[in-house]
Order: structure tokens, then sequence, then C-alpha cells
């Protein structure tokens, strides 16, 4: 009989702050969850740490380089096999402006607007934990 590995994904998201606000993206992709909005970022691939695959897919996204810190919430599970979302506070290098490579929209929410858009579910508590260190 064939046993199934044990999954446990680490899916990983940046808390961009810049001024006051947090950058917030709207997916384009699959029609499932098309238009909802979250952080980006995504799997962490093997070998690489939670940073380093935030490093990666920020530039992949958003064709910008960040400088990732502290963790923000706790882990949020997934509705799939074990995965989990971790999300990091992450700050833009200079002169570092997101473009919309991946996601139909981008937009930065301040603290009063952090529930104007349509968070995937795994990101309202992040969303709620985000409001006290907005200005
Ligand atoms: N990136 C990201 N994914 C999230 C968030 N919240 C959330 O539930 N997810 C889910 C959506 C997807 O099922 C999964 C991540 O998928 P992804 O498509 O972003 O990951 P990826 O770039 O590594 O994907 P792939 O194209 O290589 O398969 O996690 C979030 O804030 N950011």
């Amino acid at each position: 009989m064939q046993t199934e590995r044990p999954m446990s994904r680490i899916i990983v998201g940046a808390a961009i702050i810049e001024a006051g606000r947090v950058l917030a993206c709207a997916r384009a992709a699959p029609p499932e969850v098309a238009g909802r909005w979250e952080f980006p970022g995504g799997k962490v691939e093997e070998g690489e740490t939670e940073p380093e695959a935030l490093i990666r897919e920020c530039e992949e996204e958003l064709g910008v380089k960040v400088e990732v810190g502290d963790r923000v919430g706790g882990d949020v599970p997934l509705g799939h096999a074990g995965a989990v979302l971790r999300v990091y506070k992450s700050r833009l290098l200079a002169d570092q402006t997101p473009q919309c490579l991946e996601h139909s929209e981008l937009r930065w929410l301040g603290r009063d607007e952090l529930f104007d858009v349509d968070w995937l579910p795994a990101d309202a508590p992040i969303a709620a934990a985000l409001r006290p260190l907005l200005d």
C-alpha cells in the first residue's frame, strides 16, 4: 500500500508597510478566488528560508526588493492539506515601486481602510493584527 507523504506547506505573505499603509493585492487567478485580496507571497520552496521565499515572490509578483521583518499575527491554517499562512511585516528598499505584474490590482490601505477589500478568508485575522501597526 502506498502511504501518502504528510504535507505541511508553508505559504508566506509580505505585509509591506509604507507611510502608514499596507499593500494589498487582488488575485488574478484561479477563478474561484480571482478578485479576492491577499498579501504578495506564495509557497516556500525546498531549501529556502521563509524570508528568502518572500524576497523571491515580491520580485516575481511586484518587481520590488523588500526587507523582511517580524511576523504579524499567528499561523493561519489554510483549508487544504495542513497548509498554513505566515505573514511577515516587510518594507520596500529605497526607490522601489510595486508593479502589478501578476495580480489584477494593487491598493495601499490605511488603518481605516483595512476592511474595504474582500480579503481571502485566511487573511482577515492578519489584517486585524496589522491595524495597530499602521499610523
Ligand atoms: N500568496 C498568498 N497566498 C495566500 C494568501 N492567503 C491565502 O489563503 N493564500 C493561499 C492562496 C493559494 O491557495 C496559496 C498560495 O498560492 P500562490 O499561487 O500565491 O503560491 P505560489 O506563487 O507559490 O504558486 P504557484 O503558482 O507556484 O503554484 O495560499 C496570501 O495572503 N498570500
